[in-house]
C-alpha cells in the first residue's frame, strides 16, 4: 500500500525569521507523511517587492528597499549552520533581485514585475531547505516553475491543471522518495518559460494545486492563528477557532474576506476531496481547523467575514425600462476589461454592482476607458468607502428567522446592497467602512457569544 501524502504550506509570518522557520521544520520532521513543503516569502518581503515593481522610486529609494529585503534574508542566513553553501546561492538571488529592481522597464513590463515578485519565495525556500536539513531531514529545494504551469496573465495567472498534473508526476513525484521537497508558493511559469505569479496570498493555492496534482491526502496550511475563526481575531477578541468547516463554507469565507485562506484554495481540494488543515506553526499542539466535504454539524451561522475597500458601481438609464439586453451590454463591457462582478442589486431603471478585487487591481482596471464605454450606455456612479460584511452558514435561505436575527443585530446601521438567497451559505451587505468593525462585533455578539 502506498503511504499517505501530506503537503505542508507555511505562510509569511511562519517563515519570517530563523526561529520561526525552526518551528516549521519541527512540524515537518514530526510527520513522516509530509513530503512536500510550500513556503511563502518571509513576512514583509513581498510588500517590499510590490513597491519596487509598482511605485516610481528614486535610485536611493530603490537601494534602500533592496537593503531592507537583504537585511531580512541575511538575518536568516547568519543563523544557518550551513552558511557557506547557502550564501553563494542567496547572493545570486539577491543580485537577480537588484538587477530587476533597477531595470529601466520594471514599471512597464508585467513579466519583469512577476519575476521580481517571485524572488521572496525563491529566497525563503532556499533558506527553509537548509533549516530542515538541520533537523536531520533530507531536503531538496525544488524550483516550482518546473511544474506549476500557468497562463500568461502576469500578476493573476491561472493554473493549467492537466499540464501541472503531468509535470508534477514526472518531475516532482520521483524526488519524494529520498527527500522532503521544499518549493515556492505563489510562483508559476507560462508555456514560454516566463515567471508568473498567482495573485497575493497565492501560496495556499499552490499547496492545494500540488496536492491535487499528486493526489495528496492532506493539505496543511500553517499560519499565525490556531485555525479558521468565527471572524478575524483582529476585529474582536471574542472570535474563536472552529474545529471543522465544510469546503463550501471555507470557500465562502475565503472569497468574502477571511484572509487566512486564499479564495481559490478550496477548488482543488474539493475536486479531489483532499482534507485541508489550518493551524498555527507557533503552537501546533493547539490543533486547528479541519476543512472537509462532510462536517458533523451544519449550523445556520458559522462565521462572519469582512472584505475591505469595495467599489460599488451604479448604472442608471430610463432606457432600461421594459428593455431587453441592456444588462448584457453593461456586463459585456465589464468582462471585456477583465473585471469580475460580485454582488448585484437591481431596480427598474438602475443596477448596482460591486466589483471583485482579487489582486487589489480594481482601482487600476476601472479606468477612464471602462467608464467612458459604460457612459455611452447609461449614467454611471462609482462609489468607494465601503466594506462588505458576510455571514457564512448553512441552509440560510430556508431556515426560519436567519435574516431577522442578523438584521436585528445591525438595526442601527446603514446597510447597502443586501444580497441573500442566491446560495444557501451566505448573506452579504455593504456598510460604510467606518462602521464595519463595530458591525462585525455586534453581529458576532448576537450570533456566537
Ligand atoms: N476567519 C478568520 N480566521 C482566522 N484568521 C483570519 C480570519 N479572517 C482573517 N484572518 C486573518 O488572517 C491572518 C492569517 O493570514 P495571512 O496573514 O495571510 O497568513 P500567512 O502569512 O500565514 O499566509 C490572521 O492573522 C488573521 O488576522
Ligand atoms: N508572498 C505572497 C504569497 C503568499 O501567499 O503569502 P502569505 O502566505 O504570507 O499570505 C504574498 O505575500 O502575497
Amino acid at each position: 500500500m502506498s503511504k499517505a501524502l501530506t503537503i505542508a504550506k507555511f505562510g509569511g509570518t511562519s517563515v519570517a525569521n530563523y526561529a520561526a522557520m525552526q518551528n516549521c521544520a519541527r512540524i515537518v520532521a514530526n510527520n513522516s507523511d509530509t513530503r512536500i513543503v510550500v513556503v511563502s516569502a518571509s513576512a514583509g518581503v513581498t510588500n517590499f517587492l510590490v513597491s519596487l515593481a509598482h511605485t516610481p522610486m528614486t535610485q536611493d529609494q530603490i537601494t534602500e528597499t533592496c537593503n531592507s529585503i537583504e537585511a531580512i534574508e541575511m538575518a536568516i542566513l547568519e543563523e544557518l549552520q550551513d552558511r557557506e553553501s547557502v550564501a553563494p546561492k542567496l547572493n545570486d538571488l539577491l543580485e537577480e533581485l537588484r538587477e530587476l529592481a533597477f531595470h529601466e522597464e520594471i514599471l512597464h513590463r508585467n513579466d519583469l514585475k512577476d519575476q521580481l515578485l517571485s524572488m521572496g519565495e525563491r529566497m525563503s525556500s532556499l533558506m527553509f531547505s537548509a533549516v530542515l536539513a538541520e533537523q536531520d531531514v533530507a531536503s531538496l529545494n525544488f524550483d516550482v516553475r518546473n511544474v506549476l504551469r500557468t497562463d500568461s496573465e502576469f500578476g493573476a495567472a491561472a493554473p493549467e491543471l492537466e499540464t501541472i498534473a503531468a509535470l508534477a508526476k514526472q518531475l516532482l513525484q520521483p524526488e519524494l522518495k529520498d527527500s522532503v521537497v521544499v518549493t515556492q508558493g505563489f510562483v508559476g511559469c507560462d508555456a514560454e518559460g516566463r515567471t508568473t505569479t498567482l495573485g497575493r496570498g497565492g501560496s495556499d493555492f499552490t499547496a492545494a494545486l500540488l496536492a491535487e496534482a499528486l493526489d495528496a491526502d492532506v493539505c496543511e496550511i500553517w499560519t499565525d492563528v490556531i485555525g479558521v475563526y468565527t471572524t478575524d481575531p483582529r476585529i474582536t477578541p471574542a472570535a474563536r477557532p472552529l474545529p471543522e468547516l465544510s469546503f463550501e463554507e471555507a470557500a465562502e469565507m475565503a472569497t468574502f474576506g477571511a484572509k487566512v485562506l486564499h479564495p481559490a484554495t478550496m477548488e482543488p481540494a474539493l475536486r479531489k476531496d483532499i482534507k485541508v488543515f489550518v493551524g498555527s506553526s507557533k503552537e501546533p499542539e493547539k490543533g486547528g481547523t479541519w476543512i472537509m466535504r462532510d462536517c458533523a454539524e451544519e449550523p445556520p451561522y458559522r462565521a462572519i467575514t469582512r472584505r475591505k475597500e469595495q467599489v460599488m458601481v451604479t448604472v442608471k438609464t430610463p432606457k432600461m425600462m421594459y428593455a431587453q439586453g441592456f444588462l448584457q451590454q453593461v456586463f459585456a463591457i465589464i468582462a471585456k476589461h477583465k473585471l469580475s462582478v460580485d454582488l448585484v442589486t437591481t431596480s427598474e431603471i438602475s443596477v448596482s454592482f460591486t466589483l471583485d478585487n482579487p489582486a487589489n487591481s480594481v482601482a487600476q482596471r476601472l479606468n477612464k476607458e471602462t467608464l467612458a464605454e459604460l457612459q455611452t450606455l447609461c449614467d454611471v456612479v462609482v462609489e468607494d468607502g465601503y466594506d462588505l460584511v458576510t455571514v457564512v452558514g448553512n441552509n440560510m435561505q430556508t431556515a426560519k428567522g436567519v435574516s431577522s436575527k442578523i438584521f436585528a443585530a445591525v438595526a442601527e446601521y446603514n446597510l447597502r446592497m443586501i444580497c441573500f438567497g442566491a446560495n444557501p451559505h451566505n448573506l452579504s451587505f455593504l456598510v460604510n467602512e467606518s462602521d464595519s468593525s463595530e458591525i462585525v462585533q455586534e453581529l458576532h455578539k448576537a450570533l456566537f457569544e
